[in-house]
């Protein structure tokens, strides 16, 4: 099968062709390039519109070709289809993107498909963006990052969707680079520059929000601008800068691999490019026994390629799309893509339960946790005992390690008991050493939420974070994983918690576990009801509120 692929989102006019049989991708792009600044909406669909039937016709010319040659010099055992090129579908970027860009791509898209009288097949080029990925590492079912320009996300397919595990809260982690270099006086894209220029930076301390497996770019960009303004070292700012924005999303995305009990990651999009970032993502997996696989820069970045190979997928799937039904949209969500073509393949959280009763060392995201015997650490305790340690990760800066792990000790302890006196069942806190970013604690219940999902201890965390947000602090993580159940619903793990009296932060909380709970249970309906009511007894009605306008900003499904 061959598929002709058509890109052209944003900054790259770009047109491929895919043959199956061959595994082989041929991509001619043409990218657009301001003089000055950011991407100009109206010039990039320009420059669409001029660059895009230039492509589309080398990918012919070579389509034609290779159509021949394919067949071994006998025309006949090529279905030509009704064209001279062997082509079978035309696949076309459908969005997220620019309106006017899409615009012009999708009725290049309709023409093409037209004139070779061949299907359309509508690709979502986030999708696009993360099934490159996995269709060349061969795995299973990953963790996805994706980090490119507009956007910045982890998804797992679960449940016939590609689920939204955590993303960026505010802008895209390119757009949020480029914002800076644009400051600066750099023209676009400022992702290379950054990163050619950090190879000559020193660390300096900048603002790093991670809330579950959710992130937030905007202070950290608005104290980066700053520190331009106030005369610090661009070098220095650049190298900061990939520290704390790839140090949140390779935690994050650790995070994800944690939740799903999953050891296989793929990474793409634009700023997937970036060596730091490869290296982070690397380090992490293999400090974790998990698989990583990068795509080349040419399959990471804008191109036609990644379209025209989910393309043929969908296409096999019988995925294709009416010309009359095959309108843009600018806003295409990820999770609004029914999976046509992995119907009846694994989720990503295939390995839950079978993680969760492998060992009694316990590997987090951050930290390792071990039940022991109290004598063997010189207490004297009247119960179970696990002591769980921040352990130092390879991947992070060392300086922003060291807060990070001694930030969060202090605030388990502190808050793990707060909640404890607030009436919310917690692990008793025996002994606390910040400086080895250790705690030792009273063992609870008998699994992880995760393991046993059920409406009963699902509700009662609605109850539980509405008690702690009442008292003004907020759990920061609360993930299936950081609920212990047993006779009773114990919430664990307050390190990302922080004292705050906001709707958003408090309506966050519910979010990030509502998101956790969308991506591992089978039926997370009733489970989602049940939340809202538990959270409904003794919380505000205006942080429910709140939620829904949060969830409606990433119109979550
Ligand atoms: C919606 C669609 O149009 C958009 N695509 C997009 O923005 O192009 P993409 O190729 O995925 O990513 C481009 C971004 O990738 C950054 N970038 C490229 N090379 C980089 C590098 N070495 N380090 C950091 N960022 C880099 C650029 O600065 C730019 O912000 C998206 O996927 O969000
Ligand atoms: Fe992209």
């Amino acid at each position: 099968m061959r598929v002709l692929g058509i890109e052209g989102t944003a900054w790259a006019a770009s047109a491929a062709l895919y043959d199956d049989a061959a595994d082989d991708v041929f991509i001619e792009s043409d990218p657009y390039q301001p003089d000055s600044g950011g991407i100009h909406p109206r010039e990039a669909a320009e420059h669409m519109g001029e660059a895009i039937p230039q492509v589309v016709s080398t990918v012919l010319s070579r389509a034609a070709e290779t159509a021949t040659t394919d067949a071994g010099g006998d025309s006949d055992a090529v279905d030509h289809s009704g064209n001279p090129y062997g082509i079978d579908a035309v696949a076309f970027s459908r969005g997220p993107g620019l309106g006017p860009c899409l615009r012009t791509v999708g009725t290049a898209a309709r023409a093409a498909a037209q004139r070779l009288g061949v299907p359309l097949v509508g690709v979502n080029h986030m999708v696009a963006h993360l099934e490159i990925g996995r269709h060349q590492s061969g795995f299973d079912s990953p963790v996805c990052l994706n980090a490119s320009g507009a956007n910045a996300h982890l998804l797992g397919f679960h449940n016939g969707r590609y689920r939204v595990l955590g993303e960026t809260m505010d802008t895209g982690v390119g757009n949020a680079l480029d914002k800076f270099t644009r400051h600066i006086g750099w023209n676009h894209p400022g992702g290379p520059k950054v990163e050619a220029a950090a190879k000559d930076g020193e660390f300096i301390d900048l603002p790093y929000v991670v809330k579950g497996m959710d992130f937030s770019f905007s202070g950290i960009m608005s104290a980066a601008k700053q520190a331009a303004d106030d005369g610090e070292a661009v070098e220095d700012i650049c190298f900061s800068l990939q520290e704390h924005v790839f140090g949140m999303l390779t935690e994050v995305a650790e995070r994800a691999l944690s939740l799903t009990g999953t050891d296989e990651l793929v990474l793409g999009g634009g700023v997937g490019q970036n060596g730091r970032l490869q290296e982070m993502l690397e380090m992490m997996c293999e400090a974790r026994g998990a698989s990583f696989h990068a795509p080349d820069p040419r399959l990471l970045r804008d191109n036609a390629g990644m379209i025209a190979v989910l393309g043929a997928k969908q296409f096999a799937a019988g995925d294709t799309l009416p010309i009359d039904e095959s309108t843009v949209d600018p806003n295409f969500r990820p999770d609004q893509v029914p999976v046509t073509w992995r119907a009846d393949e694994p989720s990503v959280a295939r390995g839950l339960a079978a993680a969760d009763a492998a060992t009694a060392t316990q590997r987090g995201a951050e930290a390792v946790v071990d039940e022991l015997d109290p004598a063997d650490e010189g207490l004297s305790l009247p119960g179970r005992c696990v002591r769980k340690r921040r352990v130092p990760k390879a991947y992070r800066h060392p300086e922003l390690d060291e807060t990070l792990r001694a930030e969060r000790t202090t605030a388990e302890a502190r808050l793990t008991s707060q909640a404890r006196r607030a009436g919310v069942p917690t692990p008793l806190v025996w002994d606390v050493d910040t400086q080895d970013s250790t705690i030792w604690f009273e063992h609870v219940g008998e699994a992880d939420l995760a393991a046993a999902l059920a409406v009963e201890p699902v509700r009662a965390v609605g109850k539980h974070l509405a008690t702690i947000h009442e008292v003004g602090f907020v759990h920061g993580d609360p993930t299936t994983r950081n609920v212990r159940i047993g006779d009773r619903t114990w919430l664990i793990d307050f390190g990302l918690g922080f004292y705050t009296g906001h709707v958003e932060d408090h309506a966050m909380d519910l979010h990030v576990f509502r998101q956790s709970l969308a991506a591992t249970a089978n039926d997370p309906e009733p489970l989602t009801r049940a939340v809202l009511a538990g959270y409904r007894e003794v919380g505000s009605e205006a942080v429910l509120d709140r939620l829904a306008t949060i969830e409606d900003r990433g119109r979550y499904q």
